[in-house]
C-alpha cells in the first residue's frame, strides 16, 4: 500500500533564495522533490524517449551488441532483464548506462580509472547517441542550478559545487525499461534502495511505479509532466551530516504497460574525498540501520572507492570481469 504524493513541486527558475528554502525543508524531510522552471526544452526527452523505444523494441540479440561487458572497465551498455541486483535480487528491469563521453586519449581514461571511456551507442538507432548526449549535457545545467541552490540552504556560496565537488562532475546516465510486473507478483523493477552520489534527476513517462520511503510509510512519486523528480544521494547525507536525507526508495510498475525512466546521476568528482562540512560534522546522531548495513558517514575513501564498491554489489558478475 502506498499513499497519494505529498513530495514537493520547486520552481527553480526564480530568483536562489526562495527555492533554496524549499529544498532545504524538503531535503530535512524526505530528501525527494520535483524540480520545474528547469528550462530544458520538451523536445529533448521526446526525442530519447523515441530512439529509447526503437532500441528496447529491438530483439534481444541486437541488443547485446552493446552489452555491458564490451563496454569494459568504462562500465557502459546494455544489460538485460535480471542482470542487475539492487537489493540483492535480480531487478525486473533491462536498461542501458551511460556516462560522460570521454575520448580514449583523456588522462583519466589513459590512466585505466574504472567507469570512465567511451559510451557504447547501438548502430541499430543511430539517434540515440544525439539524443543521449544533448540530454547529458541539458541536464548537467539543472543539476548545476539544483546545486547552486543546495549550497545557498546550507549558507554555503552559491558556487561551493561547481568550483569544488562537481567542477568535474561524475556523471551516470541510466536509460531504463521496466516490463509490467505479473499482477500480485513480489518482484521489484528496482528494489529498494538510496542513490550513492549527490542528486538523481529522474524523468519518468506516464506509467509511474515510483514510490518513495516517508516517515508515514511509502508513498508515490507519481509522473508530472515537465518535471523531474529530484532526490539527493548518500554524498549530500554525509557532507551535511545527516541534516539532508538520503531516502529509501524502489519501483514497482503495475501500471501493465512498458515504462521508461531516465534517471541521471550527478555525483562528486571520482577522485575527492567527501568529508562533512565542518559546521554539519556532528548535527545529527546516526538514524536507523541502511537498508544496505553501510554507513555513509563512516566511509573513508573517494567517492570513486564508494561508487566501485556499491557497483560491484549491484553486477557481481561483471565486477570480477572488468574491475
Ligand atoms: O526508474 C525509476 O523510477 C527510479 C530508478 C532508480 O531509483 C535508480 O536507478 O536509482
Ligand atoms: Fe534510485
Amino acid at each position: 500500500m502506498t499513499s497519494p504524493s505529498v513530495l514537493p513541486v520547486i520552481d527553480i527558475s526564480g530568483p536562489d533564495d526562495g527555492p533554496a528554502r524549499q529544498i532545504e525543508a524538503a531535503c530535512r524531510d524526505t530528501g525527494f522533490f520535483y524540480v520545474t522552471g528547469h528550462g530544458v526544452p520538451a523536445r529533448l526527452l521526446g526525442e530519447l524517449d523515441a530512439a529509447s523505444r526503437r532500441f528496447f523494441a529491438l530483439p534481444e540479440a541486437e541488443k547485446l551488441e552493446i552489452s555491458m561487458d564490451r563496454g569494459g572497465p568504462a562500465w557502459r551498455g546494455y544489460f538485460p532483464v535480471g542482470g542487475e541486483l539492487t537489493s540483492g535480487r535480480p531487478d525486473l528491469k533491462e536498461g542501458v548506462y551511460f556516462g560522460t563521453e570521454l575520448p580514449d586519449d583523456h588522462p583519466r581514461v589513459r590512466a585505466g580509472l574504472p567507469l570512465h571511456g567511451r559510451n557504447l551507442f547501438p548502430t541499430q538507432v543511430p539517434e540515440l547517441r544525439a539524443a543521449v548526449l544533448a540530454y547529458l549535457e541539458a541536464l548537467t545545467g539543472v543539476a548545476q542550478a539544483v546545486l547552486r541552490l543546495v549550497a545557498v540552504s546550507l549558507d554555503l556560496p552559491a558556487d561551493y559545487f561547481a568550483a569544488g565537488y562537481t567542477a568535474e562532475p561524475t556523471v551516470l546516465f541510466r536509460i531504463f525499461h521496466y516490463p509490467p510486473s505479473p499482477p500480485d507478483s513480489d518482484d521489484w523493477g528496482v528494489g529498494q534502495h538510496t542513490d550513492y552520489g549527490l542528486l538523481t534527476l529522474l524523468a519518468q513517462d506516464d506509467n509511474g511505479g515510483l514510490q518513495v520511503r516517508t516517515p508515514a510509510g511509502w508513498v508515490d512519486a507519481p509522473p508530472l509532466p515537465g518535471t523531474f523528480v529530484c532526490n539527493i544521494g548518500d554524498m549530500l547525507e554525509r557532507l551535511t551530516g545527516g541534516w539532508y536525507r538520503s531516502t529509501l526508495h524502489r519501483v514497482r510498475n503495475v501500471s501493465g504497460n512498458e515504462r521508461l525512466s531516465y534517471p541521471f546521476f550527478f555525483d562528486p568528482d571520482f577522485m575527492a574525498e567527501v568529508p562533512a562540512l565542518p559546521a554539519r560534522a556532528r548535527t545529527t546522531a546516526a538514524g536507523e540501520p541502511r537498508w544496505d548495513g553501510a554507513d555513509p558517514r563512516a566511509f573513508t575513501g573517494t567517492y570513486g572507492e564508494y561508487l566501485l564498491a556499491k557497483v560491484s554489489k549491484v553486477f557481481p558478475q561483471l565486477s570480477g570481469e572488468v574491475l
